[in-house]
């Protein structure tokens, strides 16, 4: 990409509301993805991720600038991305009436599959994220998180050499989102395809992605490998501690972690250079402070605090 403009027309609203003005959501956006790669756009809500990847798969054209995707260009010839590109939109609701498994099958067979070989990849790709018992049911009768699942099943149907994922783990638990991740990954391992993910899971992200680019109103603040990133902000730890009610304030060091901790109901978040958390962890783990301790967490720098770091607003990033 190179370029990349998009400004949406501000548009008409209710009578008293403020006029709603023009809004730029990417700008001037300059990102190689190389193949085979895992590549995370990171940002909070309304950061530009969603307006970049449509312009990345030829659904919405952008004012100014260049797409080049294996070699054809996607803002002069658009509509040869359903050849090139799997794309799993926020919203999908295209295969609602049909079954999980004829949804799954379909696309196959759309993507250009013969039907056994489709069929056989059906089977794969239902087993591989855990839809056995789903298979038969209309995806409008299946909850969020399992519809979900689906259209990421049929995403990865057909085996495209690129998939774009625009939040795809969205409303999933845990086990199906593990399911994801893993086969994200296996479709990176095995068939080198390249995967340009949206995420606001920084946390399990992380462990997927061979590079991040950060967006912040519709710039790319940042762009790195996911370990490039954390290096920017040093190597201060962050110490979280959930209390069980009262934090025992009596305690001076307890006192002192407070001052300097961000606090959301009963739990602390402390970013501190690695001697100094040592100390916050003994002072917290000996006498009173233990037992009114409920939980603690000692981590290394995560994207969610380069994020923050770079100046990002920290709010629509979700840890798992
Ligand atoms: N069709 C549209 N018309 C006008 N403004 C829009 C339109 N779509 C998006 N925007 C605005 O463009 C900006 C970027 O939106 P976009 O959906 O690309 O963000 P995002 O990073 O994907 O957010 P989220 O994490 O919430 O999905 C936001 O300010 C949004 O309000």
């Amino acid at each position: 990409m190179r370029g990349l403009t998009k400004t949406y027309p501000g548009g008409r609203r209710p009578r008293g509301a403020p006029p709603a003005g023009p809004v730029t959501a990417s700008r001037d956006i300059a990102l190689d993805i190389a193949r085979g790669e895992v590549f995370g756009l990171l940002g909070p809500n309304g950061a530009g991720k969603t307006t970049l990847v449509r312009q990345l798969t030829g659904l919405l054209r952008p004012d100014a600038g260049s797409v080049t995707l294996l070699g054809h260009d996607l803002v002069r010839h658009p509509r040869r991305a359903p050849r090139l590109l799997a794309y799993l939109g926020q919203e999908s609701t295209a295969l609602d009436e049909l079954t999980v498994a004829l949804a799954i099958e379909t696309t196959a067979r759309l993507r250009g599959l013969d039907a056994d070989v489709a069929r056989r990849e059906r089977e794969a790709v239902v087993e591989e994220l855990d839809l056995a018992a789903v298979a038969a049911r209309p995806l409008k009768r299946l909850s969020g998180g399992q519809r979900r699942l689906a259209c990421v099943a049929a995403a990865l149907a057909g085996r495209r050499p690129v998939l774009v994922l625009d939040e795809p783990t969205a409303g999933m638990d845990p086990v199906a989102r593990r399911a994801v991740w893993a086969a994200i990954d296996r479709r990176r391992a095995c068939d080198g395809t390249t995967v340009v993910l949206v995420t606001h899971n920084v946390i399990e992200a992380e462990t997927v992605l061979d590079r991040v680019a950060v967006l912040d109103a519709g710039r790319v603040i940042a762009c790195d490998t996911p370990g490039g990133l954390k290096a920017l902000v040093g190597t201060d730890v962050r110490l979280e501690l959930v209390w069980r009610d009262e934090p025992p304030l009596g305690e001076p060091e307890i006192a002192a972690l407070r001052a300097a901790a961000t606090v959301a109901g009963r739990r602390w978040t402390l970013r501190l250079p690695a001697d100094r958390a040592r100390e916050a962890v003994a002072a917290v783990t000996a006498g009173p402070a233990f037992a009114a301790l409920d939980d603690f967490t000692l981590a290394t720098p995560s994207l969610e605090d380069v994020y923050l770091a770079l100046g990002g607003r920290g709010a629509g990033l979700e840890r798992s």
